[in-house]
Parts: C-alpha cells; structure tokens; sequence
C-alpha cells in the first residue's frame, strides 16, 4: 500500500474519469478509476481510498446505494458525489446519506482540487486530534501520578490551582525522570481544557531550524517545499495545551518568540501576513535550573519571570522514599497488564533494597528496574537476586541484619554478629530465616541458595521450629536458646 493519501472516482464518463484522475495525479494523490458500480466495489476493497468521487448515476448500481455501502464500510470515508444537475434531487439525499460534498455537472476542475486538498487537511487535522485526544485517554488510565507522601500531596493541589484558574502559563521543573511530563497531563485532564488536544514538543529533539516551522507552521509557497499551508502545533492544539519539554534546550532566538506569543496570544504562520489567535494553554518542562541559564546569559530573563508566575515544582524520589512502595505496586500492576503477567509483589528483602536506595534516576529508573525484575523472576514475587550490583551495592536498607556489601560470603549479604557473641545453632536458624526471607517463603529456592538439599532445609526447619514461611512456631527438641540476639545495625 502506498503512502499517498487514496482517491477513487467513480464515473462512467471516460473523460470526467481521466481528467480528475490527471489532474489529482499532478496533485500528488494516488488515484484509481472505475466506470461501472461493481468495478468501483471490486477496487474500494482492494485500493482502500480515503476519499471517492463518486457519480451518482452509474449504468449498473444507483451511486446513493454505493454511497451507503462504501459508508458503512469505512465511516471516515470521505465522499465528494458528482451529479448531473438534473439530479440536485440526488444531492441533496446524497449529503443526507453522509457525502461531505457534491458538484454539479459540468464542474471546475480547480473547484475539485480544492475541495479535494481541504478534506484532506481536515481529516489529518482529525486524526491527528484523534491520535492525540486517544493516546492522552490510554495513558491518562495508565499513567496515573502515584503517591502520597506531603511532598507529592503539595504537588497535586498545585496542579489543582492551576487548572481550576486556567493558568495560562505553567512551569514545570525537577530532575529528570521525576514526573514532569505526567504532570502537564494530568494538568489538561483535570483542566476545563481536557476535550480539547494536548500537543507535546521535546524542543532539545527538534533542530532549530525547524522548530519554528513546528510550533507556527507556514504559508503555502513560504519556502520552496511549502506547496500548501501547514498548521502548527499552536494552532492544531487550539483550546488546549502546548506542551513545551526541554524549554531550557529551546534557541535563545526562539525563546523571543515563545515571550511574543504567551503576552499577546497571537502568533503568525511562517510566511504569513496575519496573526492568528492563539488560544493555548502552555507548560513548560525543564530538568535544568534556568535562574542560573539566565545569570549565565543562556536563557532570557523576561521568558524565565512569564514562565515563572505558576511553578510546579517536582521534589526527587530520594527525598519521598515513603512514594517508593506505592510506586512499586503500581508498576506491578501495570507491568502485569502489560505483559500478561500475575507478580503478586516484591519479597521483603527486595522492598528493604528498593526503599534503601536513592534513585539518582528517579521514577523512570524505579520503573525500569521493575520491569527488569519482572522480565528475569519467573514466580510471584520479585526476589532482589536479580537485583542489580549498583542498587544492592548503594542501597542503605533500614533491615537491621542485612547489609549491602560487595565482598563477604553472602553473596552481597552479611550478619552484624552481635558483641555478646552467638550460637552457631542460632545463627544458622538466623541464616535459614534470611534466606526463606529473600525467597518470599519459597522452600525450593531457600534451599537451592544455601546450596542444600529441601528435606534437608525442612529438616533444619523442623529443628529450629520454624514453620512454612520462617516464622517461629516450637522448637521439637524442646531446646530453649536463650541470650542471644542479633546486634541491630552499626552495633
Ligand atoms: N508519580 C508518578 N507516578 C507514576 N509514574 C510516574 C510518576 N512519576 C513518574 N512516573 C513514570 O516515570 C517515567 C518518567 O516520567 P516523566 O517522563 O514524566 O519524567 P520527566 O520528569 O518528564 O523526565 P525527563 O526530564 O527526563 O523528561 C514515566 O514512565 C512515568 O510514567
């Protein structure tokens, strides 16, 4: 299939047919003709246009018949009849069954051109608000900002305040991965603007030269490739929001131009004689500290004050780690649709690394390391073996036994021994436990860590008192162990 936009037409008039499909040619369109209704079936199946031209009068099918059928196929099907005017009767019907447009016999073929040329630009426009509006719903289910800690609490009655007073201009800022861009979205959702389109630009992705194009769009003929008018992000966002990623990556020239547009709302296609209105809501994102870009002459103070009036700013995982277990959760949960996967949670040990740690990735990296856990643990709870040496090594978990350490017998683990000394007894009940822990209970796992065999860990077991999941429940022996504990961290 070609990716030239379709067109059909439909006429049994061989010179009607050939002189639209010459011409829609020289237009760039793909084009295929028919002159009878069963041809016209055996190609709208085969050719799948986006656009028919279609007489109504054809020697074997009535053409409102056809219309009605090339409709129910395909409702976005955009059909322009072509009637004779004897026929007006059948146009108008023809409009009520759904064609967006008719000509009467004899027709301009500059009038088709251009009616031709406007229905596509309106169904681009339409998709591509479609694509927008539906990809902005999946994620909005998806995408939910998690937590509830004060920090996050203070986050969400910003986004509140700002979309209750349609903030016209809203910054948002924190360090990467912190949750900026959910935070523009759930911004337009929970905002009066939420029906209309909300339109992401990563300004550090897009070459300067091009940017302006992008955010303004241009005239037909405003450089030599410009055969038609395109509309920008400004204007294809109408009546909802420009998200502006990576504002601080944006070119100083451009930044001016960005000022001009929030304080007069106006903004002018490039090549463009007028100024058209911009009614737009616009976030802003930046992980770079732009009071110093502007101290250092690299972004424009009067951009960074405009900007600056509504601040939303997003604090690091690190200093809400009581979000991590909730943000857990929630991946799991996601992941498990995603994947079709049934994880039920994170064994003990694992939360105890997961919490310890600082996400110098923030939330993108909690996210990935999720994902990873799921992709290499094959039961339902994730167990930290599969952890990675730089969260096992860095990660500070408050368990009082364990620690993180690269180079003991533990495999990453090992026991503060307390100064009043202990049994060897009691510590490998202490061992048999840990390793049940890191397991999520599982037996055949423990086992296969402490490198025995699992009648000899239930055996252990038995001993030790220690019922299914490590958890003490009577020694059989009788024996009492008494004095002894575990010397709690740094003792
Ligand atoms: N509070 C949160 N709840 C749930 N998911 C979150 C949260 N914060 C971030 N995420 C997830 O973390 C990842 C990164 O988030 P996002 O892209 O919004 O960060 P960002 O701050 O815009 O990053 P960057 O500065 O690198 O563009 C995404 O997968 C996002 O869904």
């Amino acid at each position: 299939m070609t990716n030239k936009n379709r067109i059909l037409v439909v006429d049994d008039e061989k010179l009607i047919s050939w002189s639209l499909a010459t011409m829609l040619k020289k237009e760039g369109y793909d084009v295929e003709t028919a002159a009878s209704g069963n041809e016209a079936i055996l190609r709208f199946t085969e050719f799948r246009p986006q656009l028919v031209l279609l007489d109504v009068c054809l020697p074997d099918v009535n053409g409102l018949d056809l219309l009605k059928r090339f409709k129910a196929a395909n409702e976005d099907l955009y059909v322009i009849m072509i009637t004779a005017y004897a026929h007006a009767d059948s146009a108008v019907q023809a409009l009520q069954e759904g064609a967006e447009d008719y000509f009467g016999k004899p027709f301009n073929l500059d009038a088709v051109k251009h009616v031709v040329n406007k229905a596509f630009e309106k169904t681009k426009l339409k998709k591509e608000v479609d694509y927008f509006r539906g990809e902005l719903r999946k994620k909005s289910d998806q995408d939910k900002l998690v937590g509830n800690s004060q920090k996050m609490i203070e986050v969400f009655k910003m986004i509140k305040v700002c979309a209750d007073a349609d903030a016209k201009t809203v910054l948002v800022t924190g360090e990467s991965g912190t949750g900026k861009e959910l935070v523009a979205k759930a911004l337009h959702m929970h905002s009066g603007r939420s029906e209309a389109p909300f339109i992401e630009v990563n300004c550090a992705a897009i070459p300067e030269n091009l940017l302006e194009n992008e955010l303004f769009g241009h005239e037909k003929g405003a450089y030599t490739d410009a055969s038609k008018r395109h509309k920008g992000v400004f204007e294809m966002a109408e009546g909802g929001t420009v998200f502006l990623d990576e504002i601080g990556d944006m070119p100083f020239l451009m930044q001016a131009k960005i000022l001009k547009v929030i304080e007069s709302k106006r903004f002018r296609r490039l090549g463009g004689q007028e100024d058209v209105e911009a009614n737009v809501r616009i976030v802003t994102a930046t992980h770079q500290n732009l009071q110093q870009m502007v101290k250092e002459g690299k972004f424009r103070s009067d951009l960074f004050f405009r900007l600056n009036v509504m601040n939303i700013a997003l604090p690091p995982l690190r200093e809400r780690k009581e979000d991590v277990p909730a943000l857990i959760q929630y991946f799991i949960k996601t992941l498990n649709d995603e994947y079709g996967r049934t994880v039920e949670g994170a064994c003990e040990d694992t939360m105890e690394y997961l919490t310890g740690y600082d996400w110098p990735g923030n939330v993108r990296e909690l996210r990935n390391c999720i994902e990873r856990l799921m992709m290499l643990e094959k039961e339902k709870m994730l167990g930290s073996e599969h952890l990675s040496p730089e969260i096992t090594q860095r990660s500070r978990p408050g368990n009082q036994l364990m620690r993180a350490n690269s180079n003991n017998e533990f495999a990453g683990e090992h026991i503060l021994l307390p100064p009043e000394g202990i049994s060897l007894e009691e510590l490998e009940k202490l061992i048999i436990q840990l390793a049940l822990k890191k397991s999520g209970g599982n037996q055949t796992k423990a086992a296969k860590y402490l490198k025995t065999s699992r009648d000899t860990l239930r055996y252990r077991m038995k001993k030790f008192g220690l019922g299914e999941n490590g958890k003490e429940e009577g020694r059989f022996d009788g024996e009492e162990l008494e004095g002894e504990q575990i010397a709690p961290c740094g003792a």
